[in-house]
């Protein structure tokens, strides 16, 4: 079975992306989505944020305060790094667990926006990497999250730039007014063909 890792940039369009590959039949572990299971749900996970980061980025019903949370960590590059030192290997653990109960499949994939940002892209066989405008991205979170243009831009700053991700991918889908159906069909053929 192969690992496929699935990257992009805020708001390029991953999430669109894994479902159509979901519908493909394929099975798709969402990094960010686990993630914050994990700092919900593993003691050990909590007890490395609250030493930390403090007890109140958990709310006294004790689930995850994303809201404080984001504050610290995007403000501040050290704290960026610290929480991604305490997240991202239960992360990898979870994701080997979870890739594991799917190994008799051609392959399966991982998405997540910070793949390079983090060495995390090792551990995959092949790399498919969405890309769109810094511009179109913009627009489309500010609408999605009601957010504003500084902070999609703060978030782009923290990550690397879409060449960059481009130079290291194996596919990559473009997102801004192409369709991405045929892409993703082509790329799911020739996956399973290498698998
Ligand atoms: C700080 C948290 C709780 C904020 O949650 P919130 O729901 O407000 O934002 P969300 O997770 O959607 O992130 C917003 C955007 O920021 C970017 N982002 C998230 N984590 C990181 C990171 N570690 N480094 C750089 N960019 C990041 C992503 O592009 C994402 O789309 C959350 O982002 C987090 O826990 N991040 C650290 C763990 C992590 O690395 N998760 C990503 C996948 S492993
Ligand atoms: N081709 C498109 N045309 C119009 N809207 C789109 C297109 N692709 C994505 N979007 C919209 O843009 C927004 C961002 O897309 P999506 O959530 O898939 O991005 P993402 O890469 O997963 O972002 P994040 O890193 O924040 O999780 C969503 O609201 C989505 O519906």
């Amino acid at each position: 079975m192969l690992k496929v890792g699935l990257t992009g940039g805020i708001g390029s369009g991953k999430s669109i992306v894994a479902k159509a590959f979901e519908m493909l039949g394929v099975p798709v572990y969402v990094s960010d989505i686990e993630a914050k299971r994990l700092m919900n749900t593993s003691s050990d996970v909590r007890k490395k944020l609250t030493a930390r980061f403090g007890e109140d980025v958990y709310s006294l019903k004790g689930d995850l305060n994303r809201k404080r949370l984001a504050d610290i960590v995007f403000n501040d590059s050290k704290a960026l790094s610290d929480i991604n030192s305490i997240v991202h290997p239960a992360v990898r653990e979870d994701f080997k667990v979870w890739s594991d109960k799917h190994a008799h499949l051609s392959y399966v994939i991982q998405e997540s926006a910070i793949l390079f940002d983090t060495g995390l892209y090792r551990n995959f066989d092949k790399i498919i990497t969405v890309s769109a405008e810094e511009e179109i991205r913009i627009q489309r979170v500010m609408k999605r999250d009601s957010s504003s243009r500084e902070l999609v831009q703060k978030r782009i700053a923290n990550q690397l730039p879409d060449v960059e991700r481009i130079q290291k991918s194996d596919f990559v889908i473009y997102n801004n007014n192409e369709l991405i159906l045929p892409q993703i069909v082509l790329i799911d053929k020739e996956i399973r063909s290498i698998g």
